[in-house]
């Protein structure tokens, strides 16, 4: 299987001094939904900016080889003064696509996310979770080989939350992009994902993978099952035994 993103012992030092990673390695094969958990402040953020981009690693290889990759930040990130579907056409527009094209894809990946109806809604006239949708549909507009999330989910309600992630992994196995995904919900990567990292106190490092065996799509009853249940508990331990 192909690679999209690899890391060998990435570490990153900001010029306050601070350490926030420390020999990272990771490998986000095509077909693989990733997760990193770990505690506040371990690094996770700045593991996904060095993976955009957004930083560069103070030491370290980063290889991309994913032809295109998006990113999906915690806050929606919407332009106010645009509509729903103007706000996912802007990716279509910086790339300079023509007009009816650029309609054309947003219009897919707006539908795609369930949105359909609510084109012309400015952002402060929909929900938190719609808001999200907006940006996921944004991200996908661009036809990402790598999807970057950083904790897309954690300012939104259990409930939509727990709708969000089944969404998430319903567009995952449709649009099969790879994903790296940040989140604090243990029970979140453990559903969403096809492999768990857990991360070490900062400096952050990668101390545990978890393969998650079962098959996508997978039903929101999963959540309950006892080996949802024995495998959030391992992931959970991993984390605990790494901060006593
Ligand atoms: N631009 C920066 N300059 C200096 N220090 C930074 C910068 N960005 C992050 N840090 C520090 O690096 C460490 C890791 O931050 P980061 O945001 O990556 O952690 P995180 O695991 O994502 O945190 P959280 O889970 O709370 O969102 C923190 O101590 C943070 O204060």
């Amino acid at each position: 299987m192909s690679k999209t993103l690899v890391m060998e012992g990435v570490s990153k030092t900001f010029a306050t001094g601070t350490v926030a990673l420390t020999g990272v390695e990771l490998v986000v094969a095509s077909g693989d939904f990733v997760s990193v958990v770990g505690p506040s402040g371990c690094g996770k953020s700045t593991l996904l900016r060095l993976a955009a981009g957004l930083e560069r690693a103070t030491d370290g290889r980063i290889e991309v080889e994913a032809e295109s990759t998006s990113y999906v930040f915690q806050e929606p990130t919407l332009l106010e003064w645009r509509s729903a579907l103007s706000n996912v056409e802007l990716v279509g527009e910086l790339r300079g696509l023509p007009k009816a094209e650029r309609r054309q894809r947003a219009r897919e990946a707006f539908d795609l996310v369930g949105l359909t109806g609510f084109e012309k809604q400015f952002p402060r006239q929909l929900s938190g979770g719609m808001r999200m949708r907006v940006s996921i549909a944004r991200s996908l507009v661009a036809e990402p080989q790598l999807a970057l999330f950083d904790e897309p989910f954690g300012a939104l309600d259990e409930i939509t939350r727990l709708r969000m992630q089944t969404e998430l992994q319903r567009l995952f196995q449709l649009k099969s992009f790879a994903g790296l995904f940040i989140t604090h919900s243990i029970p979140e990567a453990v559903y969403l994902s096809n492999r768990v990292l857990v991360m070490s106190g900062r400096p952050g490092r990668i101390v545990a993978d978890f393969n998650v065996p079962w098959a996508y799509p997978r039903s929101p009853e999963l959540r309950y099952e006892p080996e949802f249940t024995a495998l959030t508990g391992a992931v959970s331990a991993a984390l605990e035994g790494d901060h006593p």
